[in-house]
């Protein structure tokens, strides 16, 4: 629209449903998982990482994050298992946060928020021609989610945090090779998933989510450098600092959350 979507007040998530029907639509992410009221599946199959192949290609601030994107020709970087019934492409990665440690995530435990959560972003190229196609149909697109808590630095994610500084404004985009993405991954990969969405416009119901109970553990100073990045790009007079870029949880209608563990 005239103006575009955002994080602050006159164009933050409670205005999306404006322009965005769906905002109040049956499937909507993120959601607060109260995990007393998740249901244990034991069908479930183990979450398969496959990204040894990978091909990172670049960095980039859109705007609304920072995000680092995969060559997604063929099945090289893919996951598998879990309640997919495909294997799933790595396309992308990207991250929400807070302006402070006591908020950011976008998903929430037992009303818990965290400082922050990753998002590696995947569809079904099986069935689908493209990413674009893929994000509007239900079972087009997997997320795995991983929340980011404070704690020791992360020596993997280091060298992304290093690389923040070539990608402050908004669109700006610079060569980023060679990382792989499942050094990010914590040891324990048990998961909650469920039927949602994306969480930002225009908020297409075709995310399987796979929300990781294990956190990433990064340190205070590799959280702060997500802050020095701009919403913003290098001409525009006013500068709005990139921080709590994160939808707050939506209703459940209904829907249930399995459990992968016990
Ligand atoms: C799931 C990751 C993802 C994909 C997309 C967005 C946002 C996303 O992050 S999130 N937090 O996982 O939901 C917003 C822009 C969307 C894009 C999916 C593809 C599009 C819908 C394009 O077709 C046009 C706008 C694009
Ligand atoms: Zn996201």
């Amino acid at each position: 629209g005239h103006h575009c979507w955002g994080y602050g007040e006159e164009n933050g998530p409670s205005d999306w449903y404006k322009d965005y029907s769906l905002a109040n639509g049956d499937r909507q992410s993120p959601i607060d998982i109260q995990s007393e009221q998740t249901v244990y599946n034991s069908s479930l199959k183990p979450i398969w990482v496959s990204y040894d192949a990978c091909t990172s290609l670049s960095i980039c601030n859109n705007g609304h994050s920072v995000m680092v994107e995969y060559e997604d020709c063929d099945d090289k970087t893919v996951i598998r298992g879990g309640p997919l019934e495909f294997p799933y492409r790595l396309k992308q990665f990207h991250f929400h946060w807070g302006g402070k440690d006591s908020r950011g995530s976008e998903h929430t435990v037992n009303g818990k928020s965290y400082p922050g959560e990753l998002h590696l972003v995947h569809w079904n190229a099986a069935k689908y021609k493209s990413f674009d196609e893929a994000a509007s149909a239900p079972d087009g697109l997997a997320v795995l989610g991983v929340f980011l808590e404070t704690g020791e630095k992360h020596s993997v994610l280091h060298r992304l945090t290093d690389a923040l500084y070539m990608v402050r404004f908004k669109e700006t985009k610079a060569q980023f090779k060679d990382f792989n993405p499942s050094g990010l991954l914590p040891d324990c990969l048990d998961y909650w998933t469920y039927r949602g969405s994306l969480t930002t416009p225009p908020l297409h119901e075709s995310v399987t989510w796979l929300m990781l109970k294990e956190p990433l553990y990064l340190s205070e100073k590799q959280m702060e450098k997500f802050r020095t990045l701009f919403f913003s790009g290098e001409e525009e007079g006013l500068r709005t600092r990139m921080m709590d870029n994160f939808r707050p949880p939506q209703p459940l209608k209904g829907r249930t959350v399995e459990a992968s563990f016990r």
